[in-house]
């Protein structure tokens, strides 16, 4: 539903009837559907005709602020954002089957950059849309805060520190300021001792404590610490070069704490054979943490104690509790705490396991991909700068035409992983409800990521995208598949027949199909409104020349970039994350009655601190089946976990 503010709100300075007003002072905004009219904040009484005088003038002194909101607006206060909701009423009357016979309008939404095609002609949007979003994106300072970003400033300030994965894939010789230090070559002094270390366990130098070489890798993490790695070795899993570097050799990941996901890990692994990487930035994630002190147990109660030194590592920015593990900080591969964890895969995080598998030279292309966006994004004006096009638009969809979610549909199965990865990236940076100033915003920031590779989407919940709710879609194409398969008679290849689906789709939701098309197909008019496609339907595409460790690199700094260009304009912290912490916590209340429960001390009762509901809920569940009294003095795995390498 579109939305409209009730009272324009006002920055610090400004005072109303001689009364100096703090933004947290005025009331704020109040949303109401568009088309009902402007009424006073909730339990207020009717403004007066004075007061709506006095709103007015503000308004107008809003309006005449066009430089930026360092002033502490709320972005829906500047000019150019209540200029773009005024230009809804525009777009509302156009539709995609006439906006895309408009070929001047196509080709200037059509950018080929960096080896990318992307295309945004089936965006809801006009020359004069972009025109109002790269205003909104000048009044919004968006360029002072990429440039903020790239300096290194402490732009996440809730934790007070800067933000620079892009430093992660640096050239060696590019300089990167901190707080005055040049990160650059602290970057490459991990990334070297990676090469390192990777090749010697690569070549057979490292061998296991039984002296095998260590073929297996299991790589221990959750969030960012496991869905970026996942992501990119997903996509270079069939590409032939890396499986060529990749022979004999399997890379794993454990991240649920459920011990079935421990199991799935390990199972039909030989641990002579495996080499385990703990990766946890603060190294106290407790799901990490105690998947960790699992496999260890695996591990030791196979191979003794002495095994950790040969086939344990750890990839942290807290080194000390590294050593209290038990973890050699000799083997153990830093970073820094400017990278935020779900923006990770290029430092130690990802390069580590990745090397392990592929060798450190691929993926130093990973690097390069992504370092090549980086620099376009730095550099290049908005209207030819891919991530800044694709967050604008996407802010477009969510902010002005009131479309919360987003699906990515990558037509390309190495590209699984995708969705994931940025469901993290995304929601963990924009899911916010206050700006940077810690304000409470009148808007929705954020969008709700979903999807699944095409074509198994379309089998799934395009029926969704393409009848029930407007959801736009990101669909990603690759020109040269990782494999190709040609079956002598079909009428395409089998990559082609994929690629037919993606060119296929846009315009499907874009066109829609009218009864009118229905009727001259000769369908009865019973049927009529069920197979009408209405249409208008968002999307953009972006098709990628190949999918390799460059070209995956390119595609992940995208959409880290895009998600930043969102946050900045909607001027929020992208880069905290306090809303994962109370689940934490109260998980942990819940462990210390758990552990009463099982060991029978009593101590703690599940109705000590807890409400009706889940008290009941915890006593159904230690009164189930399942409960099992904690045996003392030894590990308890179940057999199975056990039986590989036998
Ligand atoms: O790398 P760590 O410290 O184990 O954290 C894992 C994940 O947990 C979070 O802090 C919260 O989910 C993520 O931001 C992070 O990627």
């Amino acid at each position: 539903m579109q939305t409209q503010l009730r009272a324009p709100c006002v920055s610090h300075k400004t005072r109303i009837n001689g009364v100096p007003c703090s933004p947290k002072v005025v009331p704020r905004v109040a949303r109401v559907p568009s088309g009902s009219a402007p009424e006073a904040p909730v339990a207020s009484p009717e403004p007066t005709a004075a007061q709506r005088n006095v709103v007015a003038q503000v308004a107008k002194m809003i309006h005449a602020q066009t430089t930026t909101n360092k002033k502490g607006a709320l972005v829906s206060e500047l000019p150019a954002w209540q200029a773009l909701k005024e230009h809804v009423n525009e777009i509302e009357k156009t539709h995609l089957r006439d906006l895309l016979h408009d070929e001047a309008r196509c080709m200037s939404l059509i950018k080929e950059c960096e080896g990318i095609y992307g295309d945004f002609t089936r965006q809801r949007v006009t020359q004069k849309t972009l025109e109002l979003l790269f205003e909104l994106a000048e009044q919004s300072n968006l360029r002072g805060k990429i440039n903020a970003m790239f300096n290194g400033e402490h732009i996440n300030s809730t934790e007070d520190r800067a933000v620079l994965h892009i430093a992660t894939r640096a050239h060696r010789n590019q300089k990167i300021f901190v707080d005055g230090k040049d990160v650059v070559p602290d970057v490459w002094e991990v990334l070297d001792k990676i090469k390192a270390f990777s090749d010697k366990v690569r070549n057979g130098e490292w061998l296991g404590v039984t002296g095998k070489p260590l073929k297996n890798v299991v790589a221990i993490g959750i969030g960012g610490s496991f869905l970026g790695p996942l992501f990119v070795h997903t996509a270079l899993r069939t590409e032939p070069v890396a499986m060529r570097c990749s022979r004999d050799r399997s890379l794993r990941f454990l991240a649920n704490v459920d011990p079935i996901d421990v199991a799935r890990a390990l199972d039909g692994l030989d641990p002579e054979e495996t080499l385990v990487v703990v990766v946890s930035k603060t190294f106290t994630t407790a799901e990490t943490m105690l998947n960790a002190r699992t496999v260890r147990s695996w591990l030791t109660s196979r191979l003794g104690p002495d095994s950790v030194a040969k086939h344990m590592v750890a990839v942290s920015t807290n080194l000390k509790l590294v050593k209290e593990f038990g973890i050699d900080p000799e083997n153990a591969f830093g970073f820094w705490d400017w990278v935020g964890g779900r923006y990770s895969v290029c430092s130690a995080v990802g390069m580590l396991p990745l090397s392990l598998q592929y060798g450190f030279d691929l993926m130093q292309e990973f690097l390069a991909g992504a370092n090549n966006i980086d620099e376009h994004f730095k550099n290049q004006p908005y209207q030819d700068n891919l991530p800044v096009l694709m967050g604008l638009t996407s802010l477009w969809n969510v902010s002005f035409l009131g479309h919360g979610a987003k699906a990515i549909l990558p037509y390309c199965q190495a590209l699984s992983k995708l969705a994931p990865h940025i469901q993290q990236v995304d929601m963990e940076s924009n899911g916010k409800g206050v700006d940077i100033n810690g304000v409470r915003l009148p808007f929705e920031t954020g969008e709700i990521d979903f999807g699944e590779p095409g074509t198994n989407g379309q089998h799934s919940f395009y029926q969704l995208i393409h009848q029930g709710r407007v959801v736009p879609c990101e669909f990603i194409g690759i020109v040269r598949s990782q494999q190709s398969v040609y079956l002598k008679g079909e009428v395409v290849s089998n990559h082609d027949e994929l690629m037919c689906n993606f060119f296929a789709q846009a315009d499907a939701l874009a066109y829609g199909k009218t009864p009118e098309q229905l009727r001259s197909d000769n369908v009865p008019d019973y049927l009529i409104p069920h197979r009408v496609f209405t249409g208008n339907r968002p999307s953009m595409s972006i098709m990628l020349p190949s999918c390799t460790a460059y070209t995956v690199g390119q595609l992940l700094a995208i959409y880290e970039h895009r998600i930043a260009v969102q946050g900045f304009i909607w001027n929020i912290n992208s880069f905290d994350q306090w809303g994962v912490e109370l689940g934490k916590v109260l998980a942990s209340k819940v462990r210390t009655v758990m552990n009463s429960a099982r060991t029978r001390d009593r101590k703690i009762l599940p109705q000590d601190g807890f409400n009706y509901s889940t008290t009941r809920m915890i006593n159904k569940y230690l009164e189930g089946k399942t409960q099992v009294l904690y045996p003392e003095g030894h590990d308890t795995f179940p057999i199975d976990m056990l039986r590989g390498g036998h």
